[in-house]
């Protein structure tokens, strides 16, 4: 399995970095924290921009390893890097600008067809236009199908979507979900959204003042409420199913969850094809007794792991449905309501779910 593996250490002064983290060589691994916590001076180290002490790995290949003298310049590593604004060639058309990628990579080393990108980043109409007349999602677009182009075995993204508005934020997560499906190249994601980290990211490296105080699988680092994401207004939590079947009388699909059925407005996919869904906290209520004549249509039987008060008035409520693996779920409810209904962990109780979104 390729494997990135990075140990970074680096003093400027009053900052220090000392980061040390493995990642899959598939999927999404997000960098996530606070502005300055030293999610982009990662990326620099691991593209040979910045030199820190340490090492950096990628499928057993070195590129930095100072026990053994070696640090490979930028241009001898086969990444990609994609930064917060497009930096493309305005004197070239977007064809020439993706050319000028690709063509720093020998035909016979190519791994990633022109078509293929351009039509997974939906460019194509925009192949003969000039960048400086495309809107700023167009041009990151084009931005990331270029540092595709150079057929990376490593994709370094820093918060690709930060200088969009959130209209253009939100046209263009669907083509980051696409790539994600589509190509096999590992990328490393910098970001401070938690809605971008719980959209993209398979795994999540969470970082703190230079350091990681957190690494793991998404779904299970969202979920963690000693954890910033987990307190956020936007908390949610992750959880795959697949399609069991849909109503066509009234448009909805059922998905089965382990412990349950989940129903949500009719999905363009078919039986037996795997989801995974996003359940903001917010969302989810408590019952004690099994609710009846509600108007919630989803309804797991769950248990109460742990509980966590956010501030005066709420608090965040850990729940796993009864099948296996047990995924979790959060609540978010006032402190009135757990005095209320006396909640406590270990307790049986009744997830009320009103909105559920589809991830991938
Ligand atoms: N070239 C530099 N020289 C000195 N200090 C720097 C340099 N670049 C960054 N820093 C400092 O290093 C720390 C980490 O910066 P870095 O850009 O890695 O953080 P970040 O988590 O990516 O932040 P942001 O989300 O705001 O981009 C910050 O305190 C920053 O001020």
């Amino acid at each position: 399995m390729i494997e990135l593996d990075v140990a970074f250490r680096l003093d400027r002064g009053n900052f220090t970095l000392d980061a040390a983290f493995t990642a899959p060589g598939i999927g999404i691994t997000a960098l996530f924290g606070r502005s300055g916590c030293g999610k982009t001076s990662i990326l620099r180290c691991v593209a040979g921009l910045e030199r820190a002490s340490g090492h950096c790995r990628l499928d057993g290949e070195t590129w930095q390893d100072d026990a053994e003298d070696i640090f490979l310049e930028t241009h001898r590593r086969p990444i990609g890097y994609v930064f917060q604004e497009a930096s493309l060639f305005s004197h070239l058309s977007v064809r020439r600008n993706l050319q000028y990628g690709m063509r720093r990579v020998p035909a016979t080393e190519r791994q990633i067809d022109f078509d293929e990108v351009v039509d997974l980043l939906g460019i194509r109409a925009h192949l003969d236009r000039n960048p400086s007349g495309l809107s700023g999602g167009e041009r990151q677009r084009v931005s990331i199908a270029r540092a595709l182009l150079t057929s990376p075995r490593l994709l370094l993204m820093d918060e690709p979507l930060s200088a969009l508005d959130h209209t253009s934020k939100q046209d263009i997560l669907p083509y980051l979900e696409r790539l994600h499906d589509n190509l096999r190249i590992p990328v490393l994601y910098v970001s401070h959204s938690p809605d971008e980290v719980a959209r993209l990211a398979d795994r999540i490296v969470l970082m703190r003042e230079g350091q990681v105080q957190a690494v793991g699988p998404a779904i299970e680092i969202l979920s963690r409420l000693d954890l910033p994401l987990a307190q956020d207004t936007e908390a949610s939590a992750l959880v795959e199913g697949h399609v069991r079947d849909h109503d066509d009388a009234y448009e909805l699909s059922r998905i089965e969850i382990p412990g349950g059925t989940l129903t949500m407005g009719r999905l363009d996919r078919a039986s037996g094809d795997r989801v995974r869904l996003r359940i903001h906290a917010r969302d989810v209520s408590i019952a004690v007794g099994e609710p009846e004549r509600s108007s919630i249509l989803n309804v797991l039987p769950a248990r109460v792991l742990e509980m966590h008060e956010i501030d005066r008035s709420h608090l965040l409520v850990k729940l796993c449905t009864a099948g296996e693996p047990h995924p979790p779920l959060l609540a978010r409810i006032t402190r009135y309501s757990r005095d209320r209904l006396k909640l406590e962990p270990g307790q049986e109780v009744f997830a009320q779910v009103k909105a559920v979104a589809l991830m991938d």
